[in-house]
């Protein structure tokens, strides 16, 4: 007789209706090439009388109680889609010390107490899997799980998150102004409940913590990432760095260099030849630098409900085969080092400015700070390498409010010692 594993489900908004019909769409395929069934028995809720996208399949019951669910003996896997901190951990907590294997989709979740969850997952011979918690659709956490298993990774460079792409590609592409990108954005799906983290790169930041642990076994904080959003970037901005070659993306790195990390999560100018600045709209993209394959782009939407969806399915069936096998409960990728980690910012590195500011005075400054200025079109320049202080000092002798400075993407000039001091830094005219 087929095995039947009962599923609850906790939250029937953006991604859970994406869960419910895909479960519905897939259950033929699921027992055909799974050899079990799921059943959705149970969807928790916060208002049992709001309008839904989709319709539950027979059988299955809507309730507000998060805690008949996550207690419930007859569940073997529990599906948490709430989003939310202290609720989403109470029930997923709950959740493990009844048996159950958690899947969910929460990245603020598990990049701020994914490493005890783990632990207790772990205590508990329970699954707790995160696929959907970063680039949505794209399978890219079980890809560095199990396709650099013998790899060492390098470097890794992502757009993930799929609203500040969209609200930059908008304004970039069709002239939008960032509010009415955003709008759009939410309406889509895109956007967090509170879009804040979203375009403050808080949201990018909890998932490049998550991408470190599984590319090189070591965690970020966000006092190491201190990400800064794209709220300042204007349409003309994003428009100017086009014309000139340059497509302005949010984008989180880190990379290991000289026995350390160095991370950044910022507004950058990618050079068009580099394919991270074809990834446009809701898609995200992963590039992969490592030791073995070299260079890999992962690219896919980022956000939205079917995707986002088959990502917390595809961690359900193997939750699923888990249970069915009794295996469950191995630990992936558990903390492997702690290297020094520094900012990106601090490397030296060209920019790209915009400003309106007359070009004279910008030219008197790169002559008194020794370095060099090429202008590419009315409001936009291209800095030569620019130490942090150089930088900083320009910056602020410009008047923050007078000009927005992006460091231009992989332009970064090592080894850090040769070219720290300002007063050592050296001329290179573009
Ligand atoms: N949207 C996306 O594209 C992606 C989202 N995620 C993550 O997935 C999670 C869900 O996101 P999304 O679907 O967009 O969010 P929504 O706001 O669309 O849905 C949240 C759902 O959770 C329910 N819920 C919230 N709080 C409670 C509570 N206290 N008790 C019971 N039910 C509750 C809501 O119930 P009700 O409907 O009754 O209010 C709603 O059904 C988040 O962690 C998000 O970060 C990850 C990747 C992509
Ligand atoms: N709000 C998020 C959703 C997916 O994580 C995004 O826009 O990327």
């Amino acid at each position: 007789m087929t095995q039947t594993i009962e599923v609850g489900l906790l939250g029937f908004g953006t991604v859970g209706s994406g869960v419910v019909k895909r479960l519905t769409q897939a259950a033929t395929k699921i027992t055909q090439t799974q050899g079990f069934r799921l059943h959705l028995a149970v969807v928790a809720v916060r208002h049992l009388n709001a309008p839904r996208a989709v319709s539950l399949p027979l059988g299955t019951r809507l309730t507000d109680s998060i805690q008949s669910v996550v207690t419930d003996p007859q569940i073997q896997i529990v599906i948490e889609v709430m989003g939310t901190l202290v609720t989403a951990e109470a029930a997923i907590v709950t959740a493990l010390k009844h048996g159950k294997s958690v899947i969910t989709a929460n990245k603020d979740l598990i990049a701020t107490a994914g490493d005890r969850l783990t632990r207790l997952a772990q205590r508990q011979h329970c699954d707790l899997f995160y696929e959907a918690s970063v680039a949505g659709g794209i399978p890219i956490l079980r890809t560095l799980t199990d396709s650099y298993a013998t790899d060492e990774v390098e470097q890794l460079a992502g757009i993930i998150n799929g609203t500040a792409n969209y609200i930059l590609t908008a304004m970039t592409a069709t002239g939008q102004s960032y509010g009415q990108a955003l709008v759009a954005a939410q309406a889509a799906g895109y956007a967090e409940t509170d879009p804040t983290n979203d375009v403050g790169g808080l949201d990018t930041a909890y998932k490049l913590t998550i991408l470190s642990q599984f590319a090189f076994g070591q965690a970020l904080t966000l006092a190491q990432l201190k990400p800064t959003g794209m709220t300042a970037i204007t349409t003309a901005d994003c428009q100017a760095a086009s014309k000139a070659g340059w497509q302005v993306k949010l984008l989180a790195q880190v990379q290991r260099h000289a026995g350390q990390l160095y991370c950044r999560v910022a507004p950058v100018a990618v050079p068009n030849q580099n394919a991270l600045s074809q990834v446009q709209g809701v898609q995200n993209g992963v590039a992969v630098t490592s030791q073995a394959i070299g260079d890999c782009l992962y690219t896919g939407p980022g956000a939205g409900s079917t995707a986002t969806a088959n990502s917390v399915l595809n961690d359900v069936i193997v939750a699923a085969q888990h249970w069915v096998q009794q295996t469950r409960g191995p630990v992936v990728n558990p903390d492997q080092q702690r290297l020094p980690v520094q900012s990106l910012t601090e490397i030296p590195q060209t920019y790209l400015l915009f400003t309106e500011l007359p070009v004279a005075q910008l030219q008197a400054h790169a002559n008194e700070r020794h370095f060099s200025i090429k202008r590419q079109n009315t409001i936009c320049y291209q800095t030569s390498v620019l130490t942090r202080l150089q930088h900083d000092n320009l910056v602020a002798s410009l008047g923050h409010e007078n000009v927005t400075a992006l460091p231009i993407a992989f332009s970064t000039q090592w080894p850090v010692a040769a070219v720290q001091a300002e007063s050592s830094a050296v001329d290179l005219a573009i």
